[in-house]
């Protein structure tokens, strides 16, 4: 499945009434099978987009579609966020099942299916622990295995992992591109950190501040196994340092133009 983003701005309203533009002449397509990072400064609009691919806003102007699904009807859409929301009364298995619960699934259907997401994000064992029995990186293996098991035709996910330490991080890192490998949805993923955005990106969107526009789109020609290491390691550091530039550039012009005014 295809998300085209077609000319889309989004402006709220602030708090005294005055216009707030958020984002502006956005142009972007994730293309089946992509995983696409958004990056920018802080309050540049990435939560922005991603609610609004996600259908939880709408766009003040231009549009958003999907193409590809093979019927004629609403993608379904898995989302992570850093607050994963899980239901603390809930054990893992009934915050997986969460999403199913509501579906044509029988009761068999969904344990089946909820025993497989288990295995594929690795907390065998942790079937019938409460959520403040996890560490950090566990929870948020059981919010995405959460938002996998609906079998989502899109990923969106905001800054999953950055409320976890260095350490944790990276492994989650590494984690999601494994469970992204056996499902290959198309994601869209935002986050500040640039390095996380090379390591998981097919592209990565390099957003202005607000109102935030496109600056740049990088493909990152790297495999997927082993990319930040070895032979790859140079290459890796320079798409990171050209991101840095591209967000420092911006961020250098804005001190600019306030010093001018
Ligand atoms: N509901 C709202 N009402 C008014 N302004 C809003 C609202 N939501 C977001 N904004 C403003 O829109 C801009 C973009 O916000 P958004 O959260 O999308 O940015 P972001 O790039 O995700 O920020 P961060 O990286 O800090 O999470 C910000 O200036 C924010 O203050």
């Amino acid at each position: 499945m295809k998300v085209v983003i077609e000319q889309v701005g989004k402006c709220y309203q602030g708090p005294d009434g005055q216009k707030v533009t958020a984002l502006s002449d956005i142009n972007l397509t994730i293309s089946s099978e992509e995983f696409v990072v958004l990056v920018g400064p802080s309050g540049c609009g990435k939560s922005t987009l991603l609610n609004m691919v996600g259908g939880l806003l709408s766009p003040t102007s231009g549009t958003i579609y999907v193409e590809g699904l093979e019927t004629d009807r609403d993608p379904v859409v898995g989302m992570v966020f850093q607050e994963i929301g899980l239901f603390p009364w809930r054990s893992v298995v009934q915050n997986i099942a969460f999403g199913l619960e509501e579906t044509r699934l029988s009761q068999e259907q969904i344990a089946e299916r909820v025993q497989s997401y288990i295995e594929l994000a690795g907390l065998q064992g942790f079937e019938n622990s409460l959520p403040r029995q996890l560490s950090g990186g566990m929870r948020q293996r059981v919010g995405i295995a959460r938002a996998l098991a609906i079998q989502p035709d899109l990923l969106l996910m905001d800054e999953p992992f950055s409320a976890l330490d260095a350490q944790t991080r990276t492994l989650m890192q590494e984690e999601l591109l494994k469970l992204w490998t056996a499902t290959r949805l198309s994601t869209l993923y935002v986050t500040h950190n640039i390095e996380e955005a090379v390591f998981l990106a097919d592209r990565v969107v390099v957003l202005s501040r607000r109102p935030g526009k496109i600056i740049d789109i990088i493909r990152i020609d790297l495999p997927r196994e082993g990319r930040d290491t070895g032979e790859c390691a140079a290459q890796f550091k320079n798409y990171a340092s050209q991101i840095w530039q591209l967000i420092r550039k911006d961020a250098e012009d804005a001190l600019r133009e306030g010093e001018a005014e």
